[in-house]
Order: C-alpha cells, then sequence, then structure tokens
C-alpha cells in the first residue's frame, strides 16, 4: 500500500474521539447456533467496514485455526476503508512471563493493529476462576499491556464482570482501571458480562468511575436484563466513548448490545456524527445482510430495520398516519433504510385501506363508499380465519374485486379432487385432478406430488401452463398451516400461507377452509392469480362468467 493510500485510508476512519466498536465476530459468534467459517467472517467484516464501524474485532487468534486463518486472509483480502481489525485475547497466564505466553504471542502474530484483551476486574473471579492473587492479577494486566503496546499495538482493557466487581470490591475494580490505563491502555471498556445491569445504575458507576480514574472509558453490556442497548446509551450520558456492540444484538446466551440501534440513537437522538455520510440509510440493507450470512432470519420486530419496524396496524395510527406520519413515527424510517407500511386487519379501518391502497398503488381517496365496503369485507373476512397483515397479495386480489365490482380471474374453476393411496409396505401415492376453464377452453389436468398440497399445485401448474407459460417462472417458496381453534362448539378451521416468488419478488396469499387441501386451493389460487397480474397480464373473465369463489372440494 503507498503511502497515499494510507493518507486517504486515515482521513475516511472515524473520528478518534468516539469509537463505534463492533464484535460481532468475536462475541456474536458466541451465540448458540452460530456457527461462521471465514468466508463468512470475511463478508460480515466487508460489510461492517462499508456500514463505516471503526473497530470490527475479528477472533481470538489462536484460540481456534478458523480465527487464526481469519487474520491472515482479512490482511491479504481486505482493504478497510473505515474500520481497524482488533484481535481479543487474554492477560498473560498467571505465574508465567508475558514474553513466554503463547497465547499473547497469537495476538502478536496476527498483526491486527488494535488488541482487546480481558481481564478480571471482580476479586471473586480472580481468586475462583483464575485461583491467584489480586496482586498477580494486576500485574498480569499490567504486563500484558505494557508489553503489547511496547509492540506497537493499541490495547483496550474489556474488564470483565467490571459492574458487580464494583458492587462488591470498588476499590479493586477501580485498581484495575488505573492499572490498565497506566500500563498504556487507550480505553479501559467497563463490561456487563453477565448482563444483568440497569441503566441508571450504569450510568452513576461510568461517571464516578471516570471521576475517580480520568482514564477513557468504553462499555460493553450483554442483554440479560434486555437493557443492553440502553445500558450503553445510559453508559455514554455518564461519559462514556467507547461503545461495543453486536450486528443484530448476536452474542453469548441472549446477545449484546445491538449495534443498530446504538448508532442510529447517537446519530438521530444525541445527534452525534458516528458513522460516515450516508452511511445510516444503508443500516436495514446492512442488518439483513449479516443476518443472511449468519443463516438467522432477520429479526421482524427489530427496532429501527425490522420489516415491522414501521408496520402500522391500528386503524387510529393511520387515521393520523394519513394526516402526518410523525405523528405515529419516532423518526422517518427513510434515515434508516427502512419503509413504513400499512397493514390491513379487523383493527383497520377507512384510512388503513386508503393507506395500503395508496402504497399498492390504487388511489382510494374519496370514495368513502368503496372503501367502506373493503374495510366491512375485511373484518367478515378475518372473522372467519383470514388475516391480511400476512397476505398482502390476497388482500390485492379483495381490493380489486371490490373496485371492479366482482371477481375477474384468469380461470374459472370447475373442480378438484385429491386421491391418497397409503400402501402396506408403508409406502403413499398422492395425485390429484383439476379441471378448469381457461380462455374460454375447458382443461382438466392430473398432478402427482409428496403429498396432496403438492400433487394439488401440479396439477394445477399443468392445466394453466399451456395457456399461461409466465407461471413456469413462479416458484412456492413457504407454506405454513395453522389450526384455528373454533369457539362455543364450532368446528376449528385451517389457515393457509404461502408465498410464491417470480425471482425478483415474493407475495404472499391466504386461504381459510375447514379442512387443509381445500384452504390451500384458495391460496394457490390467490397466488398464481396475482402472479399472472404481477406479470402484466389482464383477465378477461368478466364477473358475470365466474362464480364467487367458494372453498370446494371435499374433506380431506
Ligand atoms: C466474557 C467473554 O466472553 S471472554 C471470551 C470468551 N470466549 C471464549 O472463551 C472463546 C475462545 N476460548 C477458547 O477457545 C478457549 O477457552 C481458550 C483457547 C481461550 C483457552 O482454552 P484452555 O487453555 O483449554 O483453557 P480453558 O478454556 O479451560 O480455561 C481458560 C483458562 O484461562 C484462564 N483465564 C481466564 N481468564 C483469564 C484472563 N483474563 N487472563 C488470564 N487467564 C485467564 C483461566 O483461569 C483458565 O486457566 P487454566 O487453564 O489454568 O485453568
Ligand atoms: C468481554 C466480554 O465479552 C464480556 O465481559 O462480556
Amino acid at each position: 500500500m503507498t503511502a497515499t493510500t494510507e493518507q486517504d485510508q486515515e482521513s475516511r476512519r472515524p473520528s478518534d474521539a468516539f469509537h463505534v466498536f463492533d464484535t460481532t465476530l468475536r462475541d456474536g459468534a458466541q451465540r448458540e447456533g452460530i456457527n461462521l467459517s471465514v468466508a463468512d467472517k470475511l463478508a460480515i467484516a466487508r460489510h461492517l467496514d462499508d456500514f463505516g464501524v471503526g473497530f470490527i474485532e475479528g477472533g481470538w487468534p489462536g484460540a481456534n485455526p478458523r480465527d487464526t486463518e481469519f487474520f491472515a486472509r482479512a490482511r491479504e483480502e481486505i482493504a478497510f476503508r473505515h474500520a481497524r481489525l482488533v484481535a481479543f485475547g487474554s492477560t498473560r497466564r498467571a505465574g508465567t512471563p508475558v514474553e513466554e505466553d503463547a497465547q499473547v504471542r497469537g495476538l502478536l502474530d496476527s498483526q491486527a493493529p488494535v488488541i482487546t484483551l480481558v481481564a478480571k476486574s471482580h476479586d471473586r473471579h480472580v481468586e475462583l476462576a483464575l485461583r491467584t492473587t489480586l496482586e498477580e492479577n494486576l500485574a498480569m494486566i499490567r504486563d500484558t499491556v505494557a508489553y503489547l503496546t511496547s509492540h506497537g499495538r493499541r490495547v483496550f482493557v474489556d474488564c470483565e464482570h467490571f459492574f458487580d466487581g464494583y458492587a462488591a470490591n470498588a476499590e479493586y475494580a477501580l485498581d484495575v482501571v488505573r492499572t490498565a490505563a497506566g500500563a498504556g491502555a487507550d480505553v479501559v471498556v467497563l463490561c456487563d458480562t453477565n448482563g444483568g445491569m440497569l441503566p441508571a445504575r450504569v450510568q452513576a458507576v461510568v461517571r464516578t468511575v471516570l471521576a475517580d480514574t480520568g482514564a477513557r472509558l468504553g462499555i460493553h453490556a450483554q442483554d440479560d436484563s434486555g437493557c443492553a442497548v440502553a445500558n450503553t446509551l445510559a453508559a455514554v450520558d455518564g461519559g462514556a466513548t467507547h461503545v461495543q456492540c453486536t450486528a443484530n444484538g448476536y452474542g453469548e446466551r441472549v446477545g449484546n448490545a445491538n449495534l443498530f440501534p446504538v448508532v442510529a440513537a447517537l446519530e438521530l437522538k444525541y445527534g452525534k456524527r458516528v458513522l460516515p455520510e450516508g452511511a445510516l440509510r444503508e443500516m436495514t440493507r446492512v442488518s439483513h445482510a449479516i443476518a443472511e450470512v449468519v443463516n438467522l432470519p432477520p429479526a421482524t420486530h427489530q427496532p429501527y430495520v425490522g420489516v415491522s419496524a414501521f408496520a402500522h396496524k391500528g386503524g387510529l395510527h393511520a387515521s393520523a398516519i394519513k394526516v402526518d406520519p410523525d405523528l405515529y413515527q419516532h423518526i422517518d424510517p427513510e434515515q434508516v433504510g427502512n419503509s413504513m407500511r400499512m397493514l390491513v386487519s379487523d383493527m383497520a379501518g377507512r384510512a388503513s385501506v386508503e393507506l395500503k391502497g395508496r402504497e399498492l398503488g390504487f388511489d382510494l381517496e374519496g370514495d368513502r363508499e368503496l372503501v367502506g365496503r373493503i374495510v366491512a369485507r375485511v373484518k367478515e373476512q378475518e372473522l372467519k380465519g383470514f388475516t391480511y397483515e400476512a397476505a398482502d397479495a390476497s388482500f390485492e386480489l379483495l381490493l380489486r374485486d371490490e373496485l371492479e365490482g366482482g371477481p375477474r380471474r384468469f380461470f374459472r374453476l370447475e373442480s378438484w379432487r385429491t386421491i391418497t393411496d397409503q400402501r402396506a409396505d408403508g409406502g403413499m401415492e398422492n395425485e390429484a385432478t383439476v379441471r378448469l376453464w381457461a380462455k374460454g377452453e375447458r382443461v382438466l389436468a392430473t398432478g402427482e406430488g409428496n403429498g396432496p398440497v403438492d400433487a394439488l399445485d401440479r396439477a394445477l401448474r399443468s392445466a394453466l401452463e399451456q395457456t399461461f407459460p409466465e407461471l413456469a417462472r413462479l416458484q412456492l417458496v413457504d407454506y405454513k398451516v395453522r389450526i384455528l381453534e373454533g369457539t362455543h362448539g364450532t368446528q376449528s378451521t385451517t389457515r393457509v400461507l404461502i408465498s410464491t416468488s417470480d425471482g425478483t419478488t415474493e407475495w404472499s396469499t391466504v386461504g381459510v377452509a375447514s379442512n387443509v387441501i381445500a384452504a390451500s386451493w384458495q391460496a394457490l389460487d390467490d397466488a398464481y392469480t396475482y402472479g399472472l397480474l404481477r406479470a402484466g397480464l389482464r383477465p378477461k373473465e368478466s364477473p358475470a362468467e365466474s362464480p364467487a369463489r367458494q372453498p370446494a372440494g371435499p374433506a380431506a
């Protein structure tokens, strides 16, 4: 790398006055169910660097071959634009000279410019877990920090169990902070390792420690009391200028302070510039991209970035939002790359339907009678078990039906039938037959499948694909069944939700009936009808030709 490039790189780096330190690749990877390959770690590091965090803790080199390889490859393969790479490890072992400690050697060998050392700050942990004296623990911290800084590394010290330790023996916890800072640590990070702290206490302790030691302080909060983000911000209120977080809050046990709400609060509510210009607008995308890499579904209700973070269901909310979205939103969703959504359900009123219509490209404003009819129909259908908030495509079809004065469809069902043969040898065969009318032709098709619904889907596709080749691009990507309890002695009903994709967009449809196959038929019918509309086709069948859609077919 040339000197100019290094200078450029330095000028792009976030200011050193406030640190956003990400530990997704170290503490985040300690979450049950996350198992990152080196390639995954490199991909996440790239996302985090693009997003603009100041420090990326990549793992514990020497603790396992994967982390060691990550540091070697990250050095070679990533030209970090904003972040500095950080290696994590512990202070030297009790009784071992620092220059002979293999683990400390591994930290230097990683060639990471910054090192975080985990150190004990709770007297009980020193005695029980390290099985050494309080004085030796201070010496371990002093020696290791001094050794690493003498090798040109910048060192942060994570004081494990700091808040519990401070409650048990404040003088010793403060000695740990003074020792680390005195030996050359740039930041002393107060850790709520067991995650049980509450914000007021965190703020008070940080303020006192700052006043007593003058050290630069950071915060690392686990989320066991559900307060990690609040505790992180409380620490900032108390004077901390370094926050340790993980993407989407991944981490040991229930997780760590979630990076995204922390940086959003710092930027939007504290008015601190902690990310590069424009980065916050990428936040929703980055959160979801990292979720993809770790192979966990993005949390739908995550603050700021969840798909439901700005989804409005209550009719009263919608009526106010129609006047001004700020009335029911704490920020403009676009500031974090998210968007507002209207949910239509039995809690909807006219405004919800109008706004949802607008979202779908229909101007319903001014037609009170039509909107009223749609609201009434939604409520009536939801009473039967339909759920439109989870099935936008079925809602759009309902809306179109009301707009166009009745259902207009690409095909008209005559009948369907499924047969399941259970053989004595344990084998099973499923076959379906569909009879329908499309473009004036009567079509009969059969299909075989893994189950009766799969067979029905194949028969329907086979019946339609000749007439509508556009269907070949559609894939069913998810299928969910829920049995809805009957009330007051009535029979239970079945709700089926189907997600379909055309390779670029996904949509969901719903069916409700007393048996699962009939409910599935309705959801399939809507799924393919909507898919054809999306493909730009317009139905020829007039309302008069099409019978109102009814659940059909024999009981399963
Ligand atoms: C709060 C946190 O999340 S800290 C990060 C925790 N993350 C991890 O533990 C993941 C990576 N860890 C590992 O792969 C392994 O635990 C290793 C490689 C670090 C160590 O493995 P081992 O040498 O087999 O030791 P083991 O895990 O059983 O015990 C840890 C040792 O470190 C010592 N130790 C713990 N904390 C510290 C510390 N801050 N400073 C020095 N030594 C420490 C313990 O006393 C114990 O020593 P012992 O071997 O003499 O009993
Ligand atoms: C360092 C760390 O991960 C903790 O104390 O929780």
